[in-house]
Parts: structure tokens; C-alpha cells; sequence
């Protein structure tokens, strides 16, 4: 099946938008009309770029306010499209899209529309090109795409088709199975976009708030199913008017579009196998059974503060690498890799970033598999040189620029810390804590970024994405969201900054990039976690404590236990959820411990602003 995307839906002047969508692997584009008319190029230097790069002109667009004019109005219309026609024929595309009239001069009735539509096919035929006709949501009398096809159907003309857009169809919340009665062949062009369900006003939510199909809530799998089953053969092409994607960079979007319409593809041909959809064979989504490890990156004058932790943490040195400068920590299932090479990945993150939790390793069914279902997907591989006995251990890049490796069972690769590490023995014993294994790992990114990120993991991995919550800090929003596996085996939450002024904000400037800020380890007994630990917590302030009390009708014995400890205190409708954290290190990196009882799910969202509190307090005060 063939991408494409409108220029509408990332930044820059067209010669550069065409250069981002062309280097993102689509294989045609929808020129907008503002975009053809601002650029400095004439449509014919426009198409012949476009062919140049590979890429077709899927579609011109749009045009507006044509159907269902009374005169002279209508007269008018037919005139400014035959320009439109002409124009079409210089810069190479023989498909216009007209989208339903919202003038309050525009007349309605399906029979005046379908008129002028096939009056207009008999136009688009002297000049060779095709009309799609395409509901607005918010089309004056047409809104609907069952209307709309109802129009082109009475128009009943071989250059006159209907175009679909998932956007206008899911917004309105019309059933898109209704689409399986259209026959494929009068479907000229299948727009897509997703976008975040927000209830307001149809047209603004159109114009700014759409995104990458996988990144928002609106059933476009359902719609694509649908659409796939009329037999469509045409190109699948994104129109995407987001703020945030005009003003970011063209070529990381216009990746994350075409990332999202091949895992389009793979979702509904895996639901629809006998529709005409080609796709990319790959494995199906990846499903996570849990982290194996997680690396830093340091140097031999920073480690051993970050040692010292983990040590007070009661993670015990149990190996240390047979031909490299890393070692390995171990507490219950957690182990944790302390690389302090002087070459490498690890050495340049650190020379960028500074000490970080740069590389995870996940624990998967087939890594080999895992890595193929990335790569499809645009995902980068990612290898370096390996030493004499050491594994290849399948590894991706994930989208701040750290590495994910992947391990299993079925091969070699279940041996890797017998195979590359040797036991460290005489070194002072370390007691544990009871600190069992990963809860979650907490990455924090510039707020544009965020989406690419959910989209990253969500069309890789099984995993699926909770609602957006606003964290605030006292200097400005954090948005904030969970990626997570069903199972709980990987959970991720994404700390999306709006500003530097922010902790999170700090940390992604401080650090130069999106990386991991923090790491929470799960124990099934807080409080005797954090009085085993040699490490203070973060102190908590007691208005939080006299309002969690008042809040959830907590007992105050309990509520003095948690505060002598700074554990914070959440729970939902399932379970219970303690937490606490360590004091920030280096650029406000920091550990958390959590205790979860029962079915709990979240990430204790209420506490989050009195933590970040806490932390802005504890570090102004350890300033001089
Ligand atoms: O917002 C609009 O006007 C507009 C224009 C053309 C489209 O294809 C569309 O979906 C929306
Ligand atoms: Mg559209």
C-alpha cells in the first residue's frame, strides 16, 4: 500500500517539506495549496522536485465552499476550479480535493450538490484530472461521510469520487463499519489522523489538535478495517494539522508518520489478513516479560558516588566485566550496570550527558524477532564492536539516543552475565534492602517530543498508553503519561517539560537531551526498606502529610509511621501505593521506592507536586 502525507503536517517551506517526507520513506505527498502558493517555486518546479525525490502528488487541496451555490456565486466556483484545474495539470497531480461547502450562501440538498459535481467531472475530464469530495465535520449541510457518498453517488461520474478522512468520521462519532457498504473504487483518497479525545468545538479541535495515527485515542484501526475491506488500493495519506508539528523538527515527524502508518498497516492486516493491504511482514507487537538490567554510563570520577548509592540502596557488587571497565550490582531481579569504558557508546554519553541511565535490557521471547519488528518499523539497530567472548546482544536505539538491548531465553544470550561477567568475591558483604526489581522508569523529554516517544514504544513493544495527566511544578506544567505492558513487566512514564525553569525542564537542558531521570524499584515492605537503607529520604513537608490524612481518611498512627519515613501515600479503587524517594544526584537524577498492595496501577499522580516541591526545597537549601 502506498504512504503519503499532506504538507500541512510538519514545518518548514515546502522544497524543505518535501525533502523531509521523501527522506522519511513515503512514497507520495499532498500538496496544500497555501504551502504551493508561499513557495517561491512555480508548480511545475514544485512537481518536478516532488518526482525527483520519488515522491507522486497524491492530491491538491483544498478546495472549498464549491457545492449547492445559488448564482452568481456558482458561477464563480466553477470559474476559480477550472484555474484550479490548470494549475493541477503544471504542477502534475490529477486529483483535487473539494471538501463540503460551510458558507451560509451554500444552499444544501444532496441533488444540488450531486449536480454540481457531476457538472464539475465534466470540467476535471477536459483537463485530466479526478474530483474527491470530502465531509467537513463541520460542513454547513454535509458532515457526514454516508452524505457525502450519497452525493458522489448521485453525481454518478467516473472523474467524481469520495474522499474519507478518519478524522471527520471519528470525531463525529459516526460508525465506521458504515464505510464497508462504499465500493473501493469510488474511494479517490483515504486520509488519516488520529488525535487526543478532548471535547471542544469540532473545527478547533481539527485544526490543532490532530496527531500520528497510535498517538491518540480515536478508533482509527476500526476505520482502516473498514476501509481496507472496499477493496481501497489507494494511497494511505496522513493530514495532520497539529501546532506542535509546525513548529517541530520536519524530519523527526515526518519519521513518526511514516512510522505510524506501516504500524497501521500491520494492526488491520493482521485483523483483516485476506484485505488487499500490502504489508511489510514483520513479528506482531513485542511482548515484554520484564527488565533484565539497567546500565550507566559514568567515568571513573563519577562512579563512585553513584556506587556509593546503590551500595546504601543494599545492591551488592556481584561481577565485573571480563574485558571492559563494568560492573555489575545486584539486589532481587534487579541488576544494574555501572560502565565507566573510555570508549564507546557509553563513554560519549557520558562526555554528552554526564553520569545517566542511558541503556535498558529487556527481557523478550526472541530478541533477533524483536529487533526485526524495530527495524520495520524505522527503528535504528544498533551494534558495536564486540570483544573476544562477549555476546551480540540485539540492540535498538531508542529515541533520546539511548540503546535498548534485548535478551532471551532461547539462545546464548540467557547466559550473558555467566558469559561476560566473573563473580566478585571478597569484597565486604552488602545486606539487602528488599528491593525486588524494576517498577518503573521514569523518562523525561521536552513536551514536543513526547508523542514520538509514545509512539516509539507503543508500535514496537505490546504496550499501551494511560491518560495525560498535568503535574505541576511551582514553575510550570509537567505533562505526564504512562507507557505500559499489560502485565506490569515494563512500565514507563514519559515527563513531558513545557519549560527549563521546571525540575523536569532543568534536567532535559542540564543533561542535553531526553534521558532517564529517575528509576523506582518495587519492595513488598517499604518501611523496612527505607530504615534498612544507609541513604536519607527526600524529606517531605508535614502540610502534605496533615493533607493526605484529611484527604483519604487516613488513621493518624499510620500517617506518623509514613511521615517519619517521608513515604507518600495513594491509592484507587484496587489497591494501595507507598512511595519515597532518595535525594537528586548530579542534574536531579533520583531513585524512588515503591510498595504497591493490591491491584494498584498508577504512579501516585497526587503526590508528584509535593515531591517536586520537596525536591526544589532540598536543593535550593543544599546551594550556598
Ligand atoms: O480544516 C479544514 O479546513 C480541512 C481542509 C481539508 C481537509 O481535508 C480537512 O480534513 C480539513
Ligand atoms: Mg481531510
Amino acid at each position: 500500500m502506498r504512504t503519503s502525507i499532506a504538507t500541512v503536517s510538519i514545518s518548514g517551506d515546502l522544497v524543505e517539506k518535501l525533502g523531509a517526507i521523501a527522506a522519511a520513506g513515503f512514497d507520495g505527498v499532498e500538496i496544500f495549496e497555501t504551502d504551493l502558493l508561499t513557495s517561491g517555486e512555480s508548480p511545475s518546479t514544485i512537481g518536478r522536485m516532488a518526482r525527483d525525490l520519488g515522491l507522486e502528488i497524491t492530491l491538491f487541496q483544498p478546495f472549498r465552499d464549491f457545492e449547492g451555490l445559488p448564482e452568481p456565486l456558482r458561477a464563480r466556483a466553477f470559474e476559480r476550479a477550472r484555474r484550479k484545474f490548470a494549475l493541477m495539470n503544471e504542477l502534475g497531480t490529477d486529483l483535487i480535493l473539494i471538501c463540503s461547502n460551510v458558507s451560509p450562501a451554500a444552499l444544501g440538498g444532496i441533488d444540488r450538490a450531486a449536480a454540481d459535481l457531476r457538472d464539475l467531472g465534466e470540467i476535471a475530464e477536459g483537463f485530466g484530472v479526478r474530483v474527491g469530495y470530502e465531509a467537513l465535520a463541520w460542513g454547513r449541510h454535509v458532515s457526514d461521510h454516508r452524505d457525502a457518498w450519497e452525493v458522489v453517488r448521485r453525481a454518478d461520474h467516473n472523474r467524481v469520487g469520495l474522499i474519507l478522512d478518519s478524522f471527520h468520521t471519528l470525531a463525529r462519532r459516526i460508525d465506521p463499519d458504515t464505510i464497508r457498504a462504499i465500493p473501493g473504487d469510488r474511494i479517490f483518497i483515504v486520509q488519516l489522523a488520529d488525535a487526543p479525545l478532548i471535547d471542544m468545538d469540532l473545527l478547533y479541535w481539527s485544526r490543532h489538535f490532530r496527531n500520528m495515527p497510535g498517538e491518540g485515542d480515536l478508533a482509527v484501526v476500526p476505520f482502516m478495517q473498514a476501509v481496507a475491506a472496499t477493496g481501497y488500493a489507494g494511497p494511505l495519506s496522513l493530514e495532520i494539522f497539529n501546532d506542535q508539528f509546525r513548529g517541530g523538527s520536519s524530519r523527526a515527524i515526518a519519521a513518526d508518520g511514516h512510522r505510524s502508518l506501516v504500524y497501521l498497516m500491520d494492526q488491520v492486516a493482521r485483523k483483516e489478513p485476506h484485505s488487499a493491504l500490502s504489508v511489510p511482514a514483520m513479528p506482531d507487537r513485542i511482548a515484554v516479560k520484564g527488565v533484565e538490567f539497567i546500565e550507566f554510563a559514568a567515568d571513573a570520577r563519577s562512579a563512585p558516588d553513584l556506587e556509593a548509592r546503590l551500595k546504601a540502596m543494599g545492591f551488592a557488587k556481584v561481577g565485573r566485566h571480563r574485558t571492559k571497565s563494568v560492573v555489575l550490582y545486584r539486589q532481587g531481579g534487579i541488576n544494574i550496570v555501572v560502565n565507566t569504558e573510555d570508549d564507546g557508546l557509553a563513554h560519549a554519553t557520558y562526555v554528552t550527558h554526564g553520569t545517566s541511565a542511558y541503556a535498558i535490557g529487556l527481557k523478550v521471547e526472541d530478541a533477533a524477532a524483536t529487533v526485526a519488528r524495530a527495524r520495520a518499523l524505522g527503528a535504528q539497530p544498533f551494534e558495536q564492536a564486540v570483544g573476544e567472548g562477549e555476546l551480540r546482544i540485539p540492540a535498538i536505539r531508542g529515541v533520546g539516543g539511548g540503546v535498548i538491548h534485548f535478551l532471551d531465553d532461547r539462545s546464548e544470550l540467557a547466559r550473558v552475565w555467566d558469559v561476560e561477567f566473573v563473580p566478585i568475591s571478597g569484597v565486604e558483604p552488602v545486606a539487602p534492602v528488599g528491593l525486588e526489581r524494576v517498577d518503573h522508569i521514569a523518562q523525561t523529554m521536552n513536551h514536543d517530543e513526547m508523542l514520538t516517544w509514545v509512539l516509539f514504544y507503543r508500535s514496537i513493544f505490546a504496550m499501551e498508553k494511560s491518560a495525560l495527566v498535568d503535574v505541576p511544578d511551582p514553575s510550570g506544567l509537567v505533562r505526564s503519561l504512562a507507557v505500559e505492558s499489560p502485565s506490569g513487566s515494563l512500565r514507563l512514564t514519559l515527563n513531558g517539560a513545557e519549560n527549563s525553569r521546571t525540575l523536569a525542564g532543568h534536567f532535559v537542558t542540564r543533561t542535553f537531551g531526553s534521558s532517564v531521570q529517575h528509576l523506582a524499584f518495587a519492595t513488598s515492605d517499604i518501611f523496612a526498606a527505607v530504615a534498612a537503607m544507609g541513604l536519607p529520604t527526600l524529606p517531605i513537608g508535614q502540610s502534605y502529610y496533615d493533607d493526605v490524612e484529611a484527604r483519604l481518611g487516613l488513621d493518624p498512627d499510620f500517617v506518623a509511621r509514613l511521615r517519619a519515613h517521608n513515604i507518600l501515600y495513594d491509592r484507587d479503587e484496587s489497591g494501595e501505593f507507598l512511595q519515597a524517594y532518595s535525594h537528586t544526584m548530579g542534574e536531579g537524577f533520583f531513585f524512588e521506592i515503591v510498595e504497591r498492595r493490591g491491584g494498584y496501577r498508577g504512579y501516585g499522580a497526587p503526590n508528584a507536586p509535593f515531591r517536586i516541591a520537596a525536591q526544589k526545597r532540598a536543593l535550593s537549601a543544599a546551594m550556598p
